[in-house]
């Protein structure tokens, strides 16, 4: 690495006496060049002789003629430094020759002769006391060379040491600089990344002063609303006092509202026996009779009412004298009723007679309301009546009285249900009335009586109803239904008796009480009689039809009232359909509708007699169906 001079540590270390000789060479060479450039190369030769020391010395005192002189010099010969050359071989004469020519101790001193060994000796030994001192100096030099070159090499060692460990710090260096460039790229992404945070943040700080300025507004706004709610607080505090107070109250209140449901369900009872016992008393069955006024208005002659009270009516009927010989006499049928309705009388102030009964039907009782007289008479006008108000019949005026009276009752607990049903009896057959199915495929009915005793008819529409209007639907539809029979057969319905029932069921969960009834409303067919002759076919048998079971109406009624041990229901129809109504658990009003045309006369008679008889029966005292 240096390029410093440096001997061969294998030559420096070689033993002394070898290193001397050794060492000496190059300098005898150049001793040799300073004292004698001219001298030929054998000379020097010489030394390298392979003689032993001995040998050569003894040789160099021995044998100066040959001068072989030179050649004693040497100590020793060296294998490495000096080889025999060509010349070490030269023949002896030659050599000696040269060296007589040479001068001794090449210092250009006067050429001693031959003969003068001692002054050549002297000489040689001159120059070596010179070589000697050169070789001294040049020894010390060397050593100090040596010295200087073991602090080269020991400055060459730390230098390669300190340039291993320049290597080493210029290698972590390079690693350092790469880490750094990776570093430097990161730090460039950390850059952009650092912009778009801080673009971030600059939308983030635009977006806080606007927060700030929201802030501040609603800050203010919550002073405000702070305010506000400390006002409302003291307001709320102190409609909590009133409302503590107010809460006392209302619980004193319904401790008085429950006194006074429980005195009210008391007086209720209390209205109901009360009423019961009035409708007693006026009789379980009534009966009122209605005059139809005639077309012009107006009341007939022959029908008279009596002015005193409401309840009698006659009819007179006066003959011709057969004879002619003696004046017409005039026979008068005397008839009370319950009460009786002259022409004028309106739809309301029938209904308000027969209210009560209704009442009757949601307290409890079966209630059944029959219109009984001939054709044209009016039962169909007082039953039904027509559409407009003031015209309206029993029915819907009973239905409107009892949804409303329902929903009366339901403040003192009761819950109403009502289950609809319309049915006509033609020639013994049942039909439904409330049928909303194909003509052809209309189911046939039979009566049949359940377990509880209670009467049902098979296949028939009973249909809840839960408003006034429902029920007002269904007797459309019932009408509608009538007039399809009556078309295809005439003047049916004056032939068929159509009934209506609603059957009615109450609960008072609290109290636990129940009641059922039915209220019937009854439209009987015509009862005007013919003569068997002029009846004849289809008519002769509904004319038999209507009569058996008028009179089989008539025949129960009666039974009932004389506590017959058998009641003949079962007779017709009509009367094994209304047995319950009928029954000593019933209300029952018959109306007798009469015509007031003179030629209905004897119709008219009739029929105030079928209904003086129904009004002479007391049937058993009614009790009310409660559970
Ligand atoms: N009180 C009355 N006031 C005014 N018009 C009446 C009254 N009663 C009946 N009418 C009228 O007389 C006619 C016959 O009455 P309605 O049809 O009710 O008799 P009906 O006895 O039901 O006959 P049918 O047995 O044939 O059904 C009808 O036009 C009806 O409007």
């Amino acid at each position: 690495m240096s390029r410093l001079p440096v001997m061969s540590t294998k030559r420096v270390l070689t033993s002394s006496s070898s290193e001397n000789s050794q060492e000496m060479a190059p300098m005898q060479k150049k001793m040799r060049k300073e004292q004698d450039p001219h001298k030929p190369q054998a000379a020097a030769t010489i030394i390298g002789d392979k003689r032993p020391p001995a040998a050569a010395a003894r040789a160099s005192l021995y044998r100066p003629v040959r001068g072989a002189g030179a050649a004693t010099v040497a100590a020793a010969p060296s294998r490495g430094v000096l080889r025999p050359t060509a010349a070490s071989t030269a023949p002896k004469a030659s050599n000696t020759k040269n060296a007589a020519a040479t001068k001794p101790g090449g210092t250009g001193a006067t050429r001693r002769q031959p003969w003068d060994l001692k002054g050549k000796v002297s000489d040689m030994e001159g120059k070596i006391r010179t070589y000697q001192t050169k070789f001294k100096s040049v020894n010390e030099e060397n050593e100090a060379l040596k010295g200087s070159v073991a602090q080269s090499q020991t400055k060459v060692a730390e230098l390669e040491r300190e340039v291993q460990s320049q290597k080493r710090k210029i290698s972590e260096y390079e690693g350092e600089l790469k880490k750094l460039s990776g570093v430097e790229k990161e730090l460039e992404k950390e850059q952009s990344e650092k912009n778009v945070l801080q673009k971030e943040l600059s939308n983030l700080e635009q977006k806080y002063k606007v927060i700030e300025t929201l802030r501040d507004s609603q800050e203010t706004e919550l002073q405000t609303l702070k305010m506000k709610l400390s006002a409302q607080e003291s307001t709320l505090a102190r409609l909590q006092a009133t409302l503590k107070e107010t809460e006392e109250e209302v619980s004193s209140l319904k401790e008085m509202v429950a006194e006074q449901k429980d005195e009210l369900h008391a007086g209720e009872m209390e209205r109901r026996r009360l009423h019961n016992t009035i409708q007693e008393l006026k009789g379980n069955i009534r009966v009122f009779c209605r005059v139809r006024p005639l077309e012009d208005g107006g009341l007939s002659k022959h029908i008279q009412l009596a002015a005193s009270d409401n309840k009698s009516i006659m009819l007179a009927k006066s003959e011709e004298s057969h004879t002619g010989k003696s004046a017409d006499t005039q026979k008068n049928y005397h008839f009370s009723f319950d009460r009786v309705f002259g022409p004028q009388s309106s739809q309301q102030e029938i209904f308000d007679e027969i209210s009560l009964l209704v009442q009757s039907a949601l307290d409890g009782y079966n209630v059944c309301c029959f219109a009984y007289g001939q054709t044209g008479s009016g039962k169909t006008y007082t039953m039904e009546g027509e559409e407009i108000d003031d015209t309206r019949g029993v029915i819907p005026r009973a239905v409107q009285q009892i949804f409303k009276a329902g929903d009366k009752l339901q403040s003192q607990g009761w819950e109403f249900t009502f289950t609809a049903s319309f049915v006509e009896i033609y020639n013994e057959t049942l039909r439904d009335l409330l049928y909303k199915g194909k003509a052809s495929k209309r189911p046939e009915h039979e009566i049949r009586k359940t377990a509880n005793n209670e009467v049902s008819v098979t296949n028939l529409t009973y249909e809840k109803v839960y408003t006034e209007d429902q029920v007002l639907g269904l007797i459309a539809l019932a009408k509608q239904n009538r007039s399809t029979a009556m078309t295809a057969q005439n003047d049916r319905s004056s032939r068929s008796h159509s009934v209506f029932q609603l059957q009615i069921e109450g609960v008072n969960a609290g109290r636990d009480i129940k009641c059922k009834s039915t209220l019937c409303l009854v439209d009987l067919a015509g009862s005007e009689r013919m003569l068997k002759s002029q009846s004849q076919g289809e008519r002769f048998k509904e004319m038999t039809c209507i009569n058996s079971s008028l009179s089989n109406l008539g025949i129960v009624i009666t039974s009932l009232a004389n506590k017959e041990s058998h009641i003949p229901y079962r007779n017709s129809k009509l009367t094994y359909l209304l047995q319950n109504c009928l029954g000593g658990n019933s209300k029952t009003l018959m109306f007798v509708n009469i015509s007031p045309e003179p030629d209905s006369f004897g119709e008219t008679l009739n029929s105030l007699r079928f209904a003086s008889k129904v009004n002479d029966c007391v049937i058993g005292t009614a009790s009310s169906n409660k559970k």
